[in-house]
């Protein structure tokens, strides 16, 4: 307990509330492990003495309880975990007309008393709970159900709160600076990324909450809270659309396993762990229910490499155009062109009955059942079809059978050629049961051999039809591609495909495809979708995905001038919130709280330096020490440098250690080196891991970004930042953006950095 705090008037009393709504948690808990007990009785009972298979008041007395139960576990959960710190503020707040003034206490979950309902902690996703984050004291106003309540805010009031006793409690107004934002900032990182609940910022705030039905983009500096935000948002909506919402029809696409790995830390916390979480290419997979051999998407490696710089450039532009508003249009007009392959010939006929005319069915395919894809269509016409020829079979044989009899009854009342008339009638009798035989065979099998006259191809067969001739190509770029162009597409792309591989790069035009042709089923459609790092999102990719999930309700949140795949990637955000999602608010963040005002002021300056204008980055006011240069001979003494920082840091109390280096080669040849002398404590990370909290990792560049650590040391052995191309800036923008405290530069000499 501080001074002040001890000297604060209200003290006492906060302690008691404190103790009561401890006291009154436990009561709930208890209550709610009473219920599983009554649970499990009547389950007992309602199997006991019935079959409850056959009998539906046993089921539905079943299904009353295991929903009951469902709710009273996820209360206890979220009670269980709130016990500890039940709330993190107070505000008072006088509703205009009332002249009682509520005190609302604001934590991670919403607590009633039973007897009066009265609230005795507010959700902080709740609508009043936003007067606590919007900045002002004094006259206010918040929305509830689409009602406006004014009234007078009084206080705002911060708890300090460790293992259930109460530490500290502070009174803020806009003069005093947020010193539970400088202590949380001031923190080591022992836990990845976490909620900040009760530190989220007027801006951030304003983010989480804003439009819950519109697409939102989100511009952020780094360490601006992208990530976070969008994981609070995540609970801000499920908590609003509880009712209505099955998590799992959320999704967030992150741009790596290692990635997910490092947020999933935040989801329980957050309660939004049943939201699905994968990767773009994955998720593409399971739309189109194949396993696609992917190459190695090392076409970044290759650029900061450098390695076959010709053939890398030539593949770099092929990524770029695949991700191309001009491919889409290539895209759209191959698709018409497959339409059209699907508007018959001939009419419909069973036997010499027509049934349906070639012009309606295309009608039908082109007009009426455009909302479908495909081969859907011609699924529905070819059932419309069948239908019609069951609607019409017994009048077909009957015709058959009346033009018989007719016949062979004239033939039967006919006065002369009696000898005749018998074989007559007898070969009309044959010829008879001959046509009927026909008319029957026509019913079973005319429907399937009309629809033989339509191609059937599945995806694969179709994406590489399309490459298979560059004049082609041209004709649906309308001239937006040129032959050499066109050649230099097919080319490179057949090349894959004849070995069954596809580039990243393939997945959204094969996703706009199966979306167009054959469809996607619903049960991979999620329905509101977060995106992280979304620079790097081609034109393609998010148009694709829109189009694919027909739905706009996107989240996405990402920093241009992290954009390191930017020749696949986005250049811009205007086309996004322009041409993809026209409803979309656009907004920007300036501010950043990972990292010391020092090493920010380092990383801005390599902003400057970058083509597109990026606007200097805020620090929240913390100070730490300046980055410093360290120089070696050999690169042997990698191990007792790097092992004398993080030494140094873990005396400071720092946690987490990371070794940035540029490539994954030069991070190979760093692990081996510190692996010697530090056997066990050292981690290469790759792609597809998880990253350890107890060791000192080895990433490249490429590879941490989104992620942090405590201390960061950003190392080459043969590898330059400083070539001045627009890559090599973000990589070690990237880089220098990654620590919380601190940040060193080793190299065997400074002149291998930008600006050292
Ligand atoms: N309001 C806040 N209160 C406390 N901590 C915050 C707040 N906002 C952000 N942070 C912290 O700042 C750090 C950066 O947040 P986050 O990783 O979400 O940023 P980002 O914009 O996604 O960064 P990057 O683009 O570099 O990946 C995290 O440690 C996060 O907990």
């Amino acid at each position: 307990m501080t001074k002040e705090s001890a000297l604060h008037p209200d003290f006492p009393n906060e302690s008691e509330r404190l103790e009561f709504t401890k006291r009154y948690i436990d009561v709930v808990i208890e209550t709610s492990q009473s219920s599983k007990e009554k649970y499990k009785e009547n389950m007992e009972k309602a199997f006991g003495d019935v079959d409850w298979g056959e009998s539906s008041a046993a089921y539905i007395d079943i299904l009353t309880n295991s929903s009951f139960f469902e709710m009273s576990k996820e209360e206890l959960e979220s009670l269980l975990k709130a016990k500890n710190k039940p709330y993190f503020a107070r505000i008072d707040f006088k509703t205009q007309g009332s002249d009682r003034t509520e005190k609302h206490y604001i934590g991670k979950t919403s607590l009633y008393q039973r007897e009066n309902q009265e609230q005795i902690i507010v959700d902080w996703r709740s609508p009043i709970a936003n007067l606590y984050y919007e900045g002002r004291i004094g006259d206010v106003s918040y929305e509830a159900e689409g009602e406006t309540y004014e009234g007078d805010l009084s206080l705002k009031r911060q708890y300090m709160i460790e293992e259930g006793r109460l530490e500290e409690i502070r009174d803020i107004d806009l003069t005093t600076t947020d010193e539970l934002l400088q202590d949380s900032l001031a923190k080591s990182s022992s836990n990845r990324l976490t909620e900040i609940i009760s530190t989220i910022q007027e801006e951030q705030n304003r983010i989480i909450r804003a439009d819950l039905n519109r697409p939102i983009i989100v511009q952020g500096a780094a360490g601006s809270g992208k990530t976070t935000i969008a994981l609070h948002r995540i609970s801000y909506f499920i908590y609003n659309y509880k009712q209505h919402f099955d998590p799992r029809q959320l999704m967030i696409l992150a741009p790596s396993n290692l990635f997910i790995d490092y947020i999933s830390e935040a989801l329980p916390e957050l309660g939004v762990e049943k939201v699905r979480q994968t990767t773009f290419s994955d998720y593409v997979m399971t739309c189109l229910e194949k396993k696609l051999k992917l190459v190695e998407d090392d076409k970044l490696i290759r650029l900061i490499e450098r390695n076959h710089e010709i053939e890398v450039k030539k593949a770099s532009w092929i990524s770029g155009f695949k991700g191309s508003k001009t491919f889409r249009r290539i895209l759209d007009h191959y698709i018409e062109e497959i339409e059209k392959r699907f508007y018959p010939s001939q009419d419909f006929y069973v036997d010499k009955y027509k049934l349906y005319s070639a012009k309606k069915f295309t009608h039908l395919f082109k007009e009426e059942y455009t909302y479908m894809p495909v081969y859907r269509r011609i699924e529905k016409l070819k059932s419309l079809l069948q239908g019609y020829v069951r609607s019409n079979k017994k009048q077909m044989i009957e015709k058959v059978e009346t033009f018989f009899d007719e016949k062979i009854e004239k033939a039967l009342y006919q006065r002369a050629g009696a000898g005749n008339r018998k074989e007559y009638i007898s070969k009309a009798l044959d010829k008879k049961a001959e046509r009927l035989e026909e008319v029957k065979k026509a019913v079973r099998t005319s429907v399937t051999q009309y629809m033989k006259q339509f191609e059937k191809k599945n995806l694969e067969q179709y994406y590489s039809e399309l490459f298979s001739d560059p004049d082609r190509l041209v004709e649906y770029s309308r001239g937006e591609l040129d032959l050499h162009q066109a050649e230099d597409l097919c080319f490179y792309t057949m090349s894959l495909l004849m070995k069954k591989k596809y580039e990243v790069e393939d997945l959204a035009p094969l996703l706009y495809l199966q979306t167009h042709l054959f469809g996607i089923d619903k049960f991979y459609k999620a329905k509101n979708i977060v995106i992280d790092e979304a620079q790097d999102y081609s034109y393609m990719q998010l148009y694709t995905l829109k189009r694919a999930l027909e739905t706009d309700m996107f989240t996405l949140v990402g920093d241009l001038a992290q954009g390191i795949h930017s020749y696949r990637g986005l250049q811009a955000w205007e086309p996004v919130y322009k041409e993809v999602f026209p409803r979309a608010t656009y907004t920007e963040l300036q501010k950043s709280y990972r990292t010391t005002i020092e090493i920010m002021e380092e990383a801005n300056k390599l902003l400057s330096l970058l083509p597109n204008e990026f606007p200097k980055v805020n620090p929240v006011v913390r100070h730490g020490d300046a980055p410093c240069s360290i120089m070696y001979e050999e690169a042997g003494e990698l191990a007792e440098i790097i092992g004398g920082i993080v030494s140094k840091g873990k005396e400071e109390g720092f946690q987490t250690f990371a070794v940035i280096g540029k490539s994954m080669k030069d991070c190979r040849q760093i692990y081996k080196i510190l692996n010697e002398k530090m056997p066990g404590k050292i981690k290469l990370l790759e792609e597809q891991e998880s990253i350890p909290k107890d060791r000192i990792v080895v990433v490249p560049s490429y590879l941490s970004k989104g992620l942090e650590f405590d201390v960061v040391m950003i190392t080459v052995i043969d590898e330059v930042f400083s070539s001045g191309n627009e890559l090599d800036i973000k990589l070690q923008y990237v880089a220098m953006t990654r620590p919380l405290h601190r940040l060193s530069f080793i190299g065997k000499s400074m002149g291998q950095f930008i600006n050292r």
